[in-house]
């Protein structure tokens, strides 16, 4: 698909069509179909008053157009899917002299949950891009405002001094020292000089670790840096005042790698905190950096990672760069997402945490109709419209720019000066938050803030390059999997009904494809609705002998075996297709029940009740740290429980309430009604049987395993009570 250029020039990216999509049309089609039918067949069927199976009928009427009309709208994410290709050669032949400065933002939050060690690796890895180094800054937001991370940092800034000309000189990959140790990909010439780097690194990890076991800086360390004096008036950190450090100043001749090259900008922040004022999470720490960033280096390019996420791929800012200096399509771009990868993730992905559809098929789904949501880590911005910008067609945007300002201020005197953009009355009365820079009032403020540039008429890109660009720490443990999922959930929730709705607000400002793509991840919340009636009242009704799904003889049987089959042989495909296991696909099918059943449904009671004036938003920080035997369990796919968590009552008590069916029901056919009741419930048996399978782990954990990751026994009895008890009911009841 090259299109003809205006400058003559080739472009500097290409966009290709997937390939089968008519033949994906052609099976959506057969598809929707068969759902129109079954719609048809529950409308039709309805029990006539009294009959009993009514409630459950209607219930199960609703469902099946909520889950027909939810998969219309996934169509968007599979009807126009587009891949994009960089070229970085032709970037720098044309553009090597006039490349832009690229400010790199790395948000971190606790130091106990996000050892500073690995911190430093993701600021590292930034720091070695291959990319003319005067050209980058590295800002690091601390909002645990931690003298720990401070000290590892400046541990970081010169043990760089010895890595950056290291990277460049064996073209290392990966450029996070932990990661490129661990991975033993070297070997062979220089490995002397590997040894060498190898063991500046691990002497800077042990001074690190002591730190963190002392929990404190001791005298001698706090002598090193005039930096470590900031923490005398120190209270707590939700309350201290504006910690700004330049550690390695770019404009400063001095600031030299030990071969003698240009050395990145680096710098330390933890902004203003105090007790009465909103600190607004990561999106305040960003707009916070936006604003220090813009007074020191201000790249015209900002980068932002999550302190977890370091680069995995060294030209990363090159191929970001492709997509916005391209001539012709340049202009119009925003930003420039790449996907979410995971370091560590065991094969079969238990909590199915890679998002490997999301990852491989959606987002590129959602970049042919204007480009994928900005989520968080791994995006690059242009600051103009991160800062709200409005898109005028024909503007350019000019690349070749007066660089720094300020070159007579001393790193001192900008620290002093700068300290007021970082402080809690800053953005009081200003359009921070509300028209500039990220959004606030919503726990995924990536996402409502990169809809409203979308809306601003800007486009975004979708990159998902063949060696990845940055990878991370996925949760370990199944708490914190429905911990996360329940803020995203709740937080796409809140933006459908927000001033910036996709379905209302982005009428007319983005393609009705995109609108629908945003819906089905503003709609997994009120997802759960459907499918907790699914879970509980077929198997409850099939307790009682009342068939809600058409028998194997009748022609109303096809339409169900149809979409049945065909959806999960679909989904398994196109799982396959993106790397993953057949076992990969089961524990996904699992975890897909379990978000709806507890994370979505948290979260949507937790947003109706906030709407009512309840409840205050939160974001609780995901742990990237676990336990070793919690690690273990991991590696092996064990899944774990291990805590009273809310959550897990309801899980446990959805997969005892079908288990007490099963039993119960197969007795009644072996004692009592015999095969034909097969014949005539088979959907609800196989209903039942298959949500027993999936939850086969927790039967484990709640009556068979005897490590600590298995469910407490509280949760035990308190689910079998439960169960029993609306089992009972359900049976006896009238
Ligand atoms: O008050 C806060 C809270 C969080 N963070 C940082 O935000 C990032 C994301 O937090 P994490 O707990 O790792 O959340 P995830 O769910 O893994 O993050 C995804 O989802 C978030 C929105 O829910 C986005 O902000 C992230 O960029 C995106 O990677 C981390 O670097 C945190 O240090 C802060 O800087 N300040
Ligand atoms: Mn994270």
């Amino acid at each position: 698909m090259v299109s003809g250029h205006i400058h003559g020039n080739l472009p500097l990216f290409e966009t290709r069509r997937a390939k089968g999509r008519a033949l994906y049309r052609v099976f959506a089609a057969s598809v929707f179909v068969c759902v129109v039918l079954i719609w048809v067949y529950r409308a039709i069927h309805i029990p006539g008053p009294g009959e009993d199976g009514r409630l459950g009928w209607i219930g199960l009427l609703l469902a099946d157009l909520w889950f027909g009309l939810y998969w219309i709208l996934t169509q968007a994410l599979r009807w126009n899917r587009v891949y994009r290709n960089t070229f970085k050669d032709r970037l720098s032949q044309r553009h090597e002299e006039e490349l832009p400065k690229v400010d790199i933002f790395v948000c971190t939050a606790d130091p106990v949950i996000e050892p500073p060690v690995m911190v430093i690796n993701t600021v590292l890895s930034v720091m070695a891009y291959d990319y003319p180094q005067e050209k980058l800054s590295v800002y690091l937001s601390d909002d645990g405002g931690s003298d720990l991370t401070f000290y590892a940092l400046l541990e970081a800034s010169r043990f760089a001094q010895h890595w950056i000309p290291f990277c460049k000189k064996f073209n290392v990959e990966p450029r996070s020292p932990a990661a490129y140790f661990a991975s033993g990909g070297f070997g062979g010439n220089g490995d002397e000089e590997v040894a060498k780097v190898k063991k500046l690194y691990e002497d800077m990890e042990n001074r690190i670790t002591a730190a963190v076991k002392l929990g404190r800086i001791s005298e001698s360390i706090c002598l090193e840096h005039k930096g470590f004096s900031q923490w005398d008036s120190f209270s707590s950190r939700n309350d201290h005042d504006t910690i700004l450090q330049i550690l390695i100043d770019g404009r400063d001749p001095n600031a030299k790698d030990i071969e003698g090259c240009a050395f990145p900008t680096l710098v330390y922040l933890a902004r203003e905190k105090r007790p009465q004022h909103h600190h607004n999470f990561k999106a305040g720490a960003m707009n916070a950096l936006i604003r220090v960033s813009s007074e020191i280096s201000n790249g015209q390019i900002i980068l932002n990672v999550d302190c977890d996420m370091y680069s995995n791929n060294s030209s990363s800012v090159r191929d970001a760069l492709c997509f916005f200096m391209d001539e012709e399509k340049g202009n119009e771009i925003a930003f420039v997402q790449f996907p979410q990868k995971f370091d560590k993730v065991t094969k079969n992905d238990i909590y199915g945490s890679t998002l490997r559809v999301i990852c491989e098929v959606e987002f590129s789904g959602l970049d042919g109709y204007g480009g994928p949501l900005y989520i968080g880590t791994g995006c690059f911005h242009r600051r103009d419209t991160l800062c709200g910008r409005k898109f005028t067609k024909g503007s350019r945007i000019e690349w070749r720019r007066e660089s720094a300002k300020n070159t007579e201020e001393s790193a001192s005197e900008l620290e002093a000066r700068l300290k007021d953009l970082a402080s809690c009355g800053y953005e009081d009365n200003t359009q921070w938050g509300k028209e500039m820079g990220l959004r606030y009032g919503c726990p995924v403020e990536d996402v409502i803030t990169g809809l409203s540039i979308q809306c601003l008429g800007w486009k975004s890109v979708y990159y998902n390059p063949e060696r990845e660009g940055f990878l991370g720490v996925a949760p370990t443990s199944l708490d914190q999997t429905l911990l996360q999922h329940k803020r995203w959930s709740e937080g796409d929730l809140q933006i459908l009904l927000s001033r910036y709705s996709p379905a209302w607000y982005g009428l007319g400002r983005i393609s009705p494809g995109l609108q629908m793509g945003y819906c089905t991840y503003c709609l997994w919340a009120p997802n759960s609705l459907a499918t907790m009636f699914y879970s509980v009242v077929p198997s409850l009704y099939l307790l009682r002998g009342v068939s809600l799904f058409p028998q194997v003889s009748s022609p109303w049987f096809l339409p169900f075996a149809y979409v049945i089959i065909a959806m999960h042989f679909y989904s398994l495909v196109e799982f396959m297709w993106s790397g993953g296991t057949i076992l990969g696909w089961w524990n996904e099918q699992r975890m897909w029940l379990y978000k709806r059943t507890s994370s979505y449904l948290f979260a949507f009671n937790d947003t109706i009740s906030r709407l009512a004036g309840f409840s205050e938003t939160t974001f609780i920080v995901t742990n990237k740290v676990s336990d070793p035997d919690v690690s273990q369990r991991y590696e092996l796919e064990m899944m774990e429980f291990g805590t009273t968590f809310p959550m897990f009552t309801i899980l446990a008590t959805l997969a005892m309430l079908n288990l007490i069916s099963l039993v119960w029901v197969v007795k009644k056919i072996l004692t009592q009604v015999g095969i034909r009741f097969c014949e005539a419930m088979a959907l609800q048996l196989l209903l039942c049987w298959v949500l027993v399978l999936v939850n086969w782990p927790l039967y484990r954990g709640l009556f068979l395993r005897k490590d600590k990751g298995k469910m407490p026994s509280s949760v035990t009895v308190k689910s079998a009570v439960l169960g029993l008890c609306v089992c009972t009911c359900s049976v006896l009841l009238y």
